[in-house]
């Protein structure tokens, strides 16, 4: 029997517009290095075998050093770099393009935003145990724990929502290679608003797994996320 191979994209092509800062997110720095790098070095230290496809936009022009700085640490990493597309979705799909010819429909993609640097080793060992061998896939998420409620357009409460069995959808999130490029590639052309992947699988009837993760898996979007990354990076290590 063989076994299927694992692909990693990191999709990193956004310009971080709601962070408002003088770089896009993914290179401010981070633990002494860039948020970018964290990201992909976490990546790699879990899945060493796993090459790592990076979306980019094309006006990047941070990406040299900051893959320079990841070989030297990493010498065994394997950086593919292709192009981003104007959304994250066209950003990931762009991978999976690059990946025709390699990777075989039942293979996997794991897909995890480079602005999650927080992922634990833990969390991405679970996310593949529990999955490996689902014929479709999943993703983290993280149960709601607060009061849910819905607004009208002025803010005005319309109604509490039941918040059982309702979740974040974090990343990773990791789907056979075959039905995540063909579910994206549908859903792009029907002019779906695609803003993870498993939402594409659900629009072409598939159910992916919920496999639940740890809060602080954030996604740095504002500024403030940055120093709670720093601290919760640090937390982690001491922990
Ligand atoms: N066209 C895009 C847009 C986003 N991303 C990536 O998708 C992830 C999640 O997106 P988000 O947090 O929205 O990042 P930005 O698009 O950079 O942020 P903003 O929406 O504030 O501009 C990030 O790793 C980002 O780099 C991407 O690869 N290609
Ligand atoms: C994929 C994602 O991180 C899941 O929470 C998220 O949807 C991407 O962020 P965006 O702000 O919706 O682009």
């Amino acid at each position: 029997m063989t076994t299927a191979a694992l692909w990693c994209v990191l999709p990193a092509a956004g310009i971080g517009q709601r962070m408002a800062a003088d770089r896009p997110k993914q290179y401010l720095p981070l633990q002494g290095r860039t948020l970018l790098e964290v990201t992909l070095q976490r990546l790699h230290q879990a899945f060493p075998a796993s090459p790592l496809y990076i979306p980019l936009h094309p006006q990047d022009h941070w990406w040299p050093a900051a893959a320079e700085r990841l070989q030297q640490h990493c010498p065994n990493l394997q950086l593919v770099p292709v192009p981003g597309g104007q959304e994250r979705a066209d950003s990931v799909l762009s991978a999976l393009q690059a990946l025709e010819g390699l990777a075989a429909a039942d293979d996997w993609v794991l897909v995890h935003d480079v602005a999650r640097p927080c992922v634990t080793p833990t969390d991405l060992h679970n996310l593949w145990s529990q999955l490996h061998h689902h014929p479709v896939g999943g993703l983290l998420a993280a149960p709601v724990a607060d009061t849910m409620k819905r607004s009208d357009a002025q803010n005005q409460v319309l109604g509490t929502v039941d918040r059982q069995q309702l979740w974040h959808a974090l990343t990773p999130q990791i789907f056979r290679y075959g039905l995540l490029k063909a579910a994206l590639q549908q859903a792009l052309q029907q002019g779906l608003t695609i803003t993870d992947e498993a939402s594409a699988l659900e629009a072409a009837g598939y159910q992916p797994l919920l496999v639940t993760g740890r809060r602080d898996n954030i996604k740095i979007t504002h500024p403030e996320d940055l120093p709670l990354a720093e601290l919760l990076l640090q937390s982690q290590q001491q922990g």
